[in-house]
Parts: structure tokens; sequence; C-alpha cells
């Protein structure tokens, strides 16, 4: 398990202003959206996009769901971590209430996908976030609303109790 002291230890390296164009850092090394330690996981890199954030992504034998075409799961899980990295820009934790995903087309398998994702709003705890998936020429294949809630760090301590 990770260990939470090591992951609050980074925290205020995390949180602080990022470059535009250079990778942000892993939510931990073993998160299952980005964490590079984990043999399970998706292995995003985002960066920062103006207000926003972009990934370059391609989903692998892993994550099937039909023959060649990636499992819905798997393309919302790497949506929900994707949003998880707007929160170094709003420099605040918080977690996701609410996730909604439009399946436009079949997201398959080795294939290079582009993801962006933003905040529309924000109103006092929530942040209401919105993200889009397209392909290679531009062709809008999954769309997805979020409403992350922002959290105290304690919140994240109640799975090492
Ligand atoms: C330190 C270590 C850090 C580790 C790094 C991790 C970084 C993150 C990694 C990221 C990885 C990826 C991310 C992940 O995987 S995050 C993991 C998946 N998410 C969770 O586990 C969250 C589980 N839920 C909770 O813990 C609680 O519900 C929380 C704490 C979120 C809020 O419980 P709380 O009891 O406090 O509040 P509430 O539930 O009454 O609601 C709060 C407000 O929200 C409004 N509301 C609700 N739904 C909607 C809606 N659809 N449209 C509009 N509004 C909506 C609602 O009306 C209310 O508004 P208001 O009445 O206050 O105005």
């Amino acid at each position: 398990m990770t260990d939470l002291k090591s992951m609050l230890a980074t925290w205020a390296e995390k949180f602080r202003p990022h470059a535009e164009g250079v990778d942000l850092p892993p939510h931990h090394e073993q998160c299952l959206g980005c964490g590079p330690d984990n043999p399970h996981g998706h292995h995003l890199q985002v960066r920062r996009y103006g207000d926003g954030v972009v990934a370059e992504h391609t989903f692998d034998n892993r994550h099937v769901g039909a023959p060649g075409i990636a499992h819905g799961g798997a393309v919302a899980t790497v949506i929900d971590d994707l949003y998880g990295f707007l929160l170094y820009l709003v420099g605040a934790p918080a977690v996701t209430r609410q996730l909604t995903v439009d399946y436009r087309a079949p997201v398959m398998i080795g294939t290079p996908y582009r993801m962006e994702a933003g905040v529309t709003n924000q109103e006092g705890r929530k942040l209401f976030l919105a993200a889009s998936l397209t392909d290679r020429d531009g062709f809008l294949v999954a769309t997805s609303t979020a409403v992350f809630v922002t959290v105290g760090v304690d919140h994240f301590t109640r799975g090492t109790q």
C-alpha cells in the first residue's frame, strides 16, 4: 500500500504552480490512472494546457471490453484520473462526487487519443468539470462531465486505518 506520509510529503510539490506543457506529477506511485508503479494501471501522463490539462493516451490489451475495443469502465477510469490533475491547478484536493461519460463512438485498443479537461465552474466546495476525447482526425469519440467536491487531507487517511 502507498505510504500516506510519503504522499503528504510530496503534497506541496504537487500543488506548486506548473508550467505550460510540462508533465504533471502522478497522484501517487500506485494510482490506477497515473501511478508509474501500478502494473495494472494506465500510466497516464498529463500536461497543463492553458487553464486545463491535456494527455495523449492509448489503451492496450489490459483494457479490452469487446475485442479490439476499450472497456467503457477503463475509459471512465482514465477520464476520472485526468480530472484529478485539474486539482493541481485549482490548488485543493477533491474527490469525484459524480461522473458522466457520453460514449459517442468506440474507443479502439492501440489507437492514440487526445484527452482534454477543464473546470467549467466552481461553487463553494463544488468543482464542475468537463472533458473530451478525440481521435487523430479530431473526431469527438467521448465527452464527460463531473462534479468534484473539495475535501481535507484527512479524507485520504481512511484507507490507511
Ligand atoms: C493526501 C493524499 C492525497 C492523495 C491524492 C489523491 C488525489 C485525487 C486523485 C484523483 C483520482 C480521481 C478521482 C477519484 O477517483 S476520487 C474517488 C472516488 N470518489 C469518492 O470516493 C468520493 C466518495 N464521496 C464522498 O466521500 C463524499 O460524498 C464527499 C466527501 C465527496 C462529499 O460528502 P459531503 O457529505 O461533504 O457532501 P455531499 O455528498 O452532501 O455533497 C457535497 C455537495 O455536492 C453537491 N452535489 C452532489 N452531487 C451533485 C451533482 N451531481 N450535481 C451538483 N451538485 C452535486 C451536493 O448537493 C452538495 O452541495 P452543497 O449542498 O454543499 O451545496
